[in-house]
């Protein structure tokens, strides 16, 4: 029996792009599937200004194969030193979305983010004032905190200091991995969304150390326990608007990931529908796709929802995704659940 499900093409509000011939190479794989995606600063050097992410729009412009359709949504990374005024200046000439704010050293190309949070509340009043969302990585990066509890004390010790401080900034937690996470956002009144990739929906902790280490599943924030994953489960297949899909679909070439100290990021641009599409199935919730892939996030970012369609449809057999998708700097692995998957895109 062979089933189908139509969705309003779907956006995906936390994505990376990279610049380059790594662009080149992984911008058809998302721009395939999604009408928009939030695209990431943490560039080398990062977007810092109105003038960079206005620089790096029409670069991914540039790199979009002929025929295809999408909208990059830029963001700015918050520095210590970003200037309110050329952030207000890029969010009214429509040139940027948001603003991101990396804890320094907690991510892929995160060195140049924030230590002394207070030193942002000028640029975060201005963002409040004008309506432009916060994105931000909740984790905290001090050496004394485990690794796996280091959203849930970002959370305590930096997140909720700072919406009580600005109440009216509108913020997004991304890639959410813990049932703390979920359980903020759902006591939360107003001002608070959360994206949730899809590796996250499908791997725990286990997945990437058990019966040997499987660096194609390492992340930032790296995977917890299943009851995270449940718990996040329960929140993208909820209904419930305030979690939206972002894939945090996250290139790094083979080479760089099979290393001694290899870098963080999964790879779901390709095969994220499908995948979701699966997930949503077990959960008995395909009628929640819609929202969470497509309808909640634009309508938190107060956006308008993609007019196209998307058909997705279940085989009797099981699909074959790529392995890899090849770029001039080598191949970039795509995310392989470990299970097959029946669905594919229309
Ligand atoms: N998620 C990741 O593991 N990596 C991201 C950075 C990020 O989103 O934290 C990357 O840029 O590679
Ligand atoms: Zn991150
Ligand atoms: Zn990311």
């Amino acid at each position: 029996m062979t089933q189908s499900l139509t969705i309003p093409r779907p956006d995906d509000w936390h994505l990376h792009l990279r610049d380059g011939d790594m662009l080149r190479a992984v911008l058809p794989e998302t721009a395939r599937d999604f009408g928009r995606a939030i695209v990431m600063p943490n560039l080398v050097p990062p977007v810092l200004t109105g003038a960079d992410a206005q620089a790096y729009a029409t670069r991914i412009a540039d790199a979009l194969p002929a025929g295809m359709e999408f909208t990059p949504l830029m963001t700015l990374y918050l520095t210590e030193e970003t200037d309110p005024a050329d952030v207000a200046a890029a969010h009214a000439a429509g040139i940027v979305t948001a603003a991101k704010l990396y804890p320094a050293g907690a991510t892929t190309n995160s060195s140049s983010g924030v230590r002394d949070f207070t030193k942002i509340y000028p640029v975060l009043e201005k963002m409040a004032e004008i309506g432009m969302p916060m994105c931000v990585h909740g984790e905290v990066v001090d050496s004394d905190i485990d690794i796996f509890d280091r959203e849930a004390v970002f959370i305590d010790r930096v997140l909720d200091p700072i919406r009580k401080e600005i109440p009216d900034l509108k913020v997004v937690m991304e890639h959410i991995t813990t049932k703390n996470a979920v359980d903020y956002v759902k006591a939360s009144t107003r001002n608070l969304g959360a994206t949730i990739t899809t590796h996250h929906l499908i791997i725990n902790r286990n997945h990437i150390l058990a019966g040997g280490i499987k660096p194609h599943y390492y992340c930032l924030p790296v995977a917890k326990r299943e009851i995270h994953r449940l718990a996040l489960r329960a929140a993208a297949t909820s209904g419930d608007p305030r979690y939206f899909l972002g894939t945090d679909s996250a290139p790094h070439t083979d080479a760089n990931k099979l290393q001694p100290c290899g870098c963080a990021g999964c790879f779901t641009a390709t095969n994220t529908m499908p995948l979701l599409a699966h997930v949503f199935e077990e959960e008995d919730a395909l009628d929640k796709l819609a929202g969470f892939a497509s309808l909640h996030g634009p309508a938190y970012y107060g956006l308008p929802v993609n007019a196209g369609e998307m058909t997705l449809v279940k085989h009797d057999a099981a699909v074959d995704f790529p392995k890899a998708i090849d770029t001039v700097e080598g191949p970039v692995t795509v995310f392989d659940p470990g299970y097959p998957v029946h669905w594919s895109v229309a």
